[in-house]
C-alpha cells in the first residue's frame, strides 16, 4: 500500500450533515483542511417531541456548500466524496419521491430527526419483547433509534405513508444514494441504529417479533439489503444528475457514509500525539475516547473485543474503525440544553446587546464575565449553591431512561446577568458530570479510558473543554482543525478513490499533520 507521498493537487470533499447546518470541506491528501462552508437548514417542530426536516432541503444544503468549497481549484482533481449526518429517518415513495412522516400531509417533512421522541409506546413495546439483540445496543433500546420510528409510521401514518413507502434511509445513506443512485446502506447506520449485525446480518425473528415482517417478506428492499463498509466506492461514483448539483465532475468517487458523531471519532480516534508530553503517548487507541459534542455528544470508544455496559450502545462491529468493536454512549441534549438555557433566562437580551457590543459571541462573553466574577476563587466556586440536572431531554446513557427530565436547584428571585453566568456554567457543569457517569459506566463493564478527544461545536468553547477535564479527571486533547468531523468525512472520500487502501491506515496518515492542544 503506498502511503501519504502522493503526487500534488489530489483534493477530497467532506459534507457534514449535523442537526443545525450542513458544512463541507476541501482537504488535502494531507488531510489539511483548504477551504469550509456551512449553511443552516430547516427543522420544523409541528408538535412537543416531534421534530422532521426535509431530505430536499438538506440535499439543496449540501450543494451550496460543496460548490463554495471547491471554487477556486480545478474540479478535476477532486478524487473522492464522502457524507456523514445525524442518524435521520428519511421516507421516500417507490419512485424515491418525499412521504410525509406527519399528520398534516406535508411531503416536504420526510424525514423523522434523530431526536424525535414521538415513538415512546412502540419502544417501550420493543424493549418488553427483551430480543436477543438489545443486547447489542447497551440492553435497551432508543427511542432515537429506527426501529420505533418505523412501527410508529405504520401505526399512526398506514394510508398516507407506510403504505405508499418504498424506501426507508438513515440520512447519510439517502446523501450517498442521492449523489450516486446507489441504494446500498452503510453498515455503520445498519448496525447502529437498526440491529443489523455485521457478522450475521438482519434477524428476521426481531421484525417478526415487534409487528414489523413486512420487512423480513420482501427480503429487507426498503431498509437495505446490499451492505457496504464505510468508505467502499459506491456504484460509478457521482451520477450526471448530482454531479451538475454538486458542481464536481460525474464519476468522482463517492464513499459508504457513516453517522455524523462516528465521522467525528474516525477524525480524531487515530491524532498522532507523539512529542506533547502527554500521558497517552504510547499507550493503545483503546484508551481513548473521542467526544463528539455539538447539539448533543457522543462517546466513542472502541475494544479489540466486545464489551456489554449496560445503558451505553453497542457493542457494534465494524461501525467506526474497521476490525475494532464500538461503544456509543451519549447524551441526548448537549449544545441544545446549552442553549435552550442561555436564551430561555430573562437577562439574554441584556447579554446579547453587550456581547455584540464587543463582538464577541455571546458564550465568550459569558466565560469572561465568569472570570470576572469569580474573583480570585476557581470558577467551580460559583455554583456551590445552584445545581442542574441535564436531562431535559431524557437520559441517553448510562441510564437508559427517556423520561427523566431535567432539574435546577438553588434558584432564587434575582434574574441578573450574574445568575444567567452562574446557571450556564452549572448547565456545563453537570453536562461534564454526564460524562465522567458514562465513562465510570464504560470503565466498570472493562474500558479503560485514559485520555478524552474532543470534536464538534461545542469543543471551541474553552469552557466546556476545562470542565470535562476538571470534572473528569482527564486530559483533554483537541485538534488544531477543529472540524474533526468533516475531516472524517473527507477520510472516507479519500478511501473511496482508490488512493488509500483503507479507512485505518488512511486515520493515521490524515493525522500526522495535525498539531494538538490540550487541557489539563
Ligand atoms: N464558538 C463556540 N462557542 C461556544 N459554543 C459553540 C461555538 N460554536 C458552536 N457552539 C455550540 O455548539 C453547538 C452546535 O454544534 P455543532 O457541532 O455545530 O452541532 P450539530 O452538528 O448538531 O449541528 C451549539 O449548541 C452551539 O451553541
Ligand atoms: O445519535 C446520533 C449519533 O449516533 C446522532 O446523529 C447525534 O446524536 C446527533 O448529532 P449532532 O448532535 O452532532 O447533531
Amino acid at each position: 500500500m503506498s502511503g501519504g507521498d502522493q503526487e500534488p493537487g489530489r483534493y477530497y470533499v467532506g459534507v457534514d450533515v449535523g442537526t443545525g447546518s450542513v458544512r463541507a470541506a476541501l482537504v488535502d491528501q494531507r488531510g489539511v483542511l483548504l477551504a469550509f462552508a456551512d449553511q443552516p437548514i430547516n427543522k420544523w417542530e409541528p408538535q412537543f417531541s416531534h421534530h422532521e426536516q426535509s431530505s430536499e432541503d438538506i440535499w439543496a444544503a449540501c450543494c451550496v456548500v460543496t460548490k463554495k468549497v471547491v471554487q477556486g481549484i480545478d474540479v478535476n482533481q477532486v478524487r473522492g466524496l464522502g457524507f456523514d449526518a445525524t442518524c435521520s429517518l428519511v421516507v421516500l415513495d417507490k419512485q424515491f419521491h418525499p412521504l410525509p412522516v406527519n399528520l398534516e400531509g406535508d411531503s416536504r417533512r420526510n424525514i423523522i430527526m434523530w431526536l424525535d421522541h414521538r415513538a415512546v409506546s412502540q419502544v417501550h413495546r420493543i424493549n418488553e419483547t427483551q430480543h436477543s439483540v438489545l443486547q447489542y445496543v447497551g440492553g435497551v433500546m432508543s427511542v432515537e433509534m429506527q426501529a420505533p420510528k418505523l412501527l410508529w409510521l405504520k401505526e399512526n401514518l398506514r394510508e398516507t405513508c407506510w403504505d405508499k413507502a418504498g424506501h426507508f434511509f438513515d440520512l447519510p445513506d439517502f446523501l450517498s444514494w442521492k449523489a450516486t443512485g446507489v441504494t446500498a446502506r452503510s453498515l455503520c447506520s445498519l448496525v447502529c441504529k437498526w440491529t443489523y449485525s455485521a457478522e450475521k446480518g438482519w434477524d428476521d425473528s426481531f421484525w417478526k417479533t415487534i409487528g414489523l415482517e413486512d420487512f423480513v417478506a420482501d427480503n429487507y428492499s426498503k431498509i437495505g439489503n446490499q451492505v457496504l463498509p464505510p468508505g467502499a466506492s459506491l456504484g460509478n461514483g457521482l451520477t450526471p444528475e448530482a454531479a451538475k448539483d454538486l458542481g464536481l465532475p460525474a464519476g468522482v468517487a463517492v464513499a459508504a457514509s457513516l453517522i455524523d458523531a462516528h465521522a467525528g471519532g474516525l477524525g480524531v480516534i487515530g491524532a498522532d500525539v507523539r512529542g506533547h508530553g502527554l500521558s497517552c503517548e504510547g499507550q493503545p487507541v483503546t484508551s481513548r475516547l473521542a467526544v463528539i459534542c455539538g447539539t448533543s455528544s457522543c462517546h466513542m470508544g472502541i475494544s479489540r473485543d466486545p464489551i456489554f455496559v449496560p445503558g451505553v450502545w453497542g457493542p457494534y462491529f465494524s461501525a467506526m474503525v474497521p476490525g475494532f468493536w464500538l461503544n456509543e454512549g451519549g447524551q441526548s441534549v448537549t449544545g441544545k440544553l446549552i442553549d435552550h438555557m442561555v436564551q430561555g433566562h430573562a437577562a439574554f437580551p441584556e447579554l446579547q446587546a453587550k456581547a455584540a457590543a464587543r463582538c464577541q459571541s455571546v458564550y465568550a462573553y459569558l466565560n469572561s464575565h465568569l472570570d470576572l466574577i469569580k474573583k480570585a476563587q476557581p470558577v467551580g466556586f460559583l455554583t456551590v449553591d445552584l445545581h442542574v440536572w441535564p436531562d431535559f431531554h431524557g437520559n441517553r446513557s448510562p441510564l437508559a431512561d427517556l423520561t427523566l427530565k431535567g432539574m435546577v436547584t438553588g434558584l432564587k428571585l434575582s434574574q441578573d446577568l450574574d445568575d444567567l453566568a452562574i446557571l450556564y456554567l452549572a448547565t456545563v457543569q453537570a453536562i461534564a458530570f454526564g460524562t465522567r457517569l458514562i465513562i465510570e459506566a464504560m470503565e466498570a463493564a472493562g474500558h479503560s479510558v485514559s485520555t478524552l478527544f474532543l470534536c464538534g461545536g461545542l469543543s471551541k468553547n474553552p469552557l466546556f473543554v476545562q470542565m470535562h477535564a476538571d470534572i473528569t479527571g482527564m486530559p483533554v486533547i483537541l485538534s488544531q482543525e477543529v472540524e474533526s468531523v468533516l475531516v472524517g468525512a473527507a477520510i472516507l472520500g479519500a478511501c473511496a478513490s482508490g488512493d488509500f487502501a483503507s479507512v485505518q491506515i488512511y486515520i493515521y496518515l490524515f493525522h500526522l499533520h495535525l498539531p494538538l492542544s490540550k487541557y489539563l
